[in-house]
């Protein structure tokens, strides 16, 4: 890689850190995943679960955070694109919202199906 190119990968990493930051900053929903998170981790290690299921586990984690924060952007682009009621603003918000609704409970039935035979 050119040490051109590099530091453009370097900046583009500190872009999407600082996008972290604001997302822990701003949002009060990536908190709470972020603390669910580290109780689930926690969970995990005192359970016991097998190399697959920390990689399944890592990856809803993961997915979730992820997703989250683009169901946030999704609703500063509407805000920035509309400071007006309009149906296909609210449709973006709420089809954005409902992916996070989708994978949370996704998440939560793969959890329960790992965590609980283990604790019954
Ligand atoms: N510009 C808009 N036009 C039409 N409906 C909107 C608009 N902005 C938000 N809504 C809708 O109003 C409802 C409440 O939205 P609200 O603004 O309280 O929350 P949000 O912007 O989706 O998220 P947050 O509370 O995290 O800011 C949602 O159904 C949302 O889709």
């Amino acid at each position: 890689m050119t040490s051109m190119a590099a530091r453009r990968f370097l900046r583009s990493f500190q872009f999407a850190a600082q996008g972290i930051g604001t997302a822990l900053k701003r949002e009060q929903n990536i908190r709470f995943h972020v603390t669910a998170a580290v109780v689930v981790v926690l969970a995990g290690f005192l359970t016991g679960l097998s190399y697959m299921e920390w990689l399944i586990v890592i990856l809803l984690i993961g997915g979730m955070i992820a997703l989250e924060m683009v169901n946030s952007a999704i609703e500063r682009v509407v805000d920035l694109a509309t400071s007006e009621l309009h149906p296909l603003a609210k449709q973006a918000k709420d089809m954005a919202a409902g992916a996070v609704l989708v994978f949370a409970a996704a998440s939560a039935i793969i959890g329960l199906l790992i965590f609980l035979p283990k604790w019954l």
